[in-house]
């Protein structure tokens, strides 16, 4: 039930954050206000910012855990706005906006899946914002790479049907991982599981039927996805053969621990369905 009530809070403190994509509206309707967008956007922006932490900071103050997710829900939301704001209103940089709203859904959307499909798994972490070294330095790049071409090959930037593509590739691979966590609901958990909780069962149906490892699939269809948005060519190359080879380990460790929990049945699943990733094969047992 409380974690029921941490779905509630995140989903509300993401919608306040984000509902500055409605300002624009908002002002433009109410035409005598419109001077304060047009003039004052920067001011309207900061009031919002600081209305949307201090309102909800000052409900959950009490209640560390619901404030902690508040924080973060509110203000990737927020990001997700700003994101939004920057896709519609810059043309030079309204790339980088749709990337902005692709990372900021991604990681709120994790915590959210986490906590309607399996409450008892869900932490902090669950928002996957503290995830590795290796990929905060993987989004760092694709800044870098980014920001570097559209100042100095600013032509880069404007191949409208290949970003369109990689927007798709995004929408389509997160879409992908989150129907795998709503089909594996308490199966499915950020952390491979080295022993087996009671309950466990082997998930076959749905996107299950379809990959092995769908939400894998899902992930590095994303990851690729946002760099092709970004006509990124160096931070895709790199992306490709990085999130290969970290996905090969972890699904060769998880098939190990998938093989003793199920036996004949993992085995039987592993002739039928393929892992999804191009050239993975999993965990073979040699006979
Ligand atoms: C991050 S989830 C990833 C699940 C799966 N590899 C995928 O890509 O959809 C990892 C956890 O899912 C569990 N898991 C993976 N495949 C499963 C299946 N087919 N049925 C049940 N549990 C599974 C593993 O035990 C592991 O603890």
């Amino acid at each position: 039930m409380a974690m029921i009530r941490q779905a509630r809070i995140s989903l509300l403190s993401f919608c306040a954050g984000s509902s500055l994509i409605l300002f624009p509206l908002v002002f433009h309707c109410l035409s005598f206000l419109y001077f304060l967008w047009r003039d004052l956007w920067l001011a309207v922006l900061l009031i919002h910012f600081v209305a949307v932490n201090g309102v909800f900071s000052a409900v959950y103050v009490h209640q560390k855990d619901s404030y902690r997710v508040v924080v973060r829900a509110g203000n990737l939301g927020i990001t997700f706005g700003l994101g939004f704001l920057l896709s519609m209103y810059s043309t030079r940089w309204s790339l980088f906006g749709w990337y902005i709203m692709s990372l900021t859904f991604f990681h709120w959307s994790e915590y959210q899946m986490t906590a309607m499909t399996n409450p008892k798994s869900l932490t902090l972490e669950s928002f996957l914002l503290d995830h590795s070294r290796e990929y905060k330095i993987a989004a760092a790049a694709s800044c870098v790479e980014f920001f570097v071409e559209a100042l100095l090959l600013p032509s880069m930037t404007t191949f409208r049907y290949i970003s369109l593509l990689g927007a798709m590739m995004a929408v389509g691979g997160d879409f992908l991982r989150k129907l795998s966590m709503w089909t594996a609901r308490t199966n499915f958990n950020h952390y491979i599981q080295h022993t087996k909780q009671d309950g466990h069962v082997l998930v076959t149906w749905g996107v299950y039927s379809v990959f092995r490892h769908p939400s894998y699939v899902g992930w590095y269809c994303w990851s690729l996805g946002t760099q092709v948005m970004l006509c990124n060519p160096i931070c895709l190359v790199m992306y490709a053969v990085v999130s290969w080879k970290f996905f090969s380990e972890r699904i060769f460790d998880e098939e190990i621990c998938l093989l003793n929990f199920f036996g004949e049945d993992y085995l039987d699943y592993q002739r039928k369905v393929p892992t999804g990733i191009p050239f993975i094969y999993g965990y073979k047992q040699l006979l």
